[in-house]
């Protein structure tokens, strides 16, 4: 399970929240929604383990990943799609099962992050974050910027990825769409 136990959060002096509590178990799709500025954000990172808690505690039995609201921003743009995969690959990559649970046509593999769309980009950043076998995925506004037609095959991805065992946190401003994907649905307020 990824928990945050009795988990406060800050910058510096500034205290976001205090006293949060949060479990994610593998397999499970939790939404976090909560007004901009919160610390929706702030948590996720915490959780991820790249920053610390201003006190409580956070307990992972797994590896961790997050996937951003840019993908543009998140991917090297030197790199190919294919490239970037590789390099967090722990030995061979087995492409089409990767690609086929991401969503992400093989023939995209070997384009620069220039030359594929917004929604296909984010389908490589999954298939990036899959590559790793990851327990947890964290996902951070990631369909933010995105149409509704990829917003819901970007959904059916991450269901699937909790169907094969991954507990993921969905971060999103869209009620609708947490309510529609995510078990459980936690509020982080102020
Ligand atoms: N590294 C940092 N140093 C100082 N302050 C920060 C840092 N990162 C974020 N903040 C501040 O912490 C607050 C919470 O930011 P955060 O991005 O976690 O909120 P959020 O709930 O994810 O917001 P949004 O829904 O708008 O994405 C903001 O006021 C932000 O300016």
């Amino acid at each position: 399970m990824l928990s945050a136990r009795s988990v406060t959060v800050g910058h510096g002096r500034t205290v976001l929240f205090t006293g949060f509590d949060l479990d994610v178990r593998p397999g499970e799709i939790v939404g976090l929604v909560g007004p901009s500025g919160c610390g929706k954000t702030s948590l996720a990172r915490v959780l991820a383990g790249l920053a610390e808690p201003l006190s409580g505690q956070v307990l992972r039995d797994g590896p961790v990943t997050m996937l951003f609201q840019s993908a543009r921003r998140a991917m090297d743009p030197r790199l190919t799609l294919r490239r970037s995969i590789e390099v967090c690959a722990d030995g061979e990559v087995g492409w089409e099962s990767l690609c086929a649970r991401a969503d992400l046509p093989i023939s995209l593999l070997d384009r620069f992050p220039r030359q594929v769309s917004d929604g296909q980009l984010q389908r490589a950043a999954i298939a990036r974050a899959l590559v790793g076998e990851p327990r947890y995925l964290l996902c951070d506004e990631m369909t933010a910027s995105l149409d509704p037609a990829t917003t819901a095959a970007v959904a059916a991805t991450l269901r699937r990825a909790a169907d094969d065992g991954a507990g993921v946190l969905f971060i999103s401003h869209d009620l609708h769409l947490v309510d529609a994907i995510a078990s459980t649905r936690k509020v982080l307020t102020p």
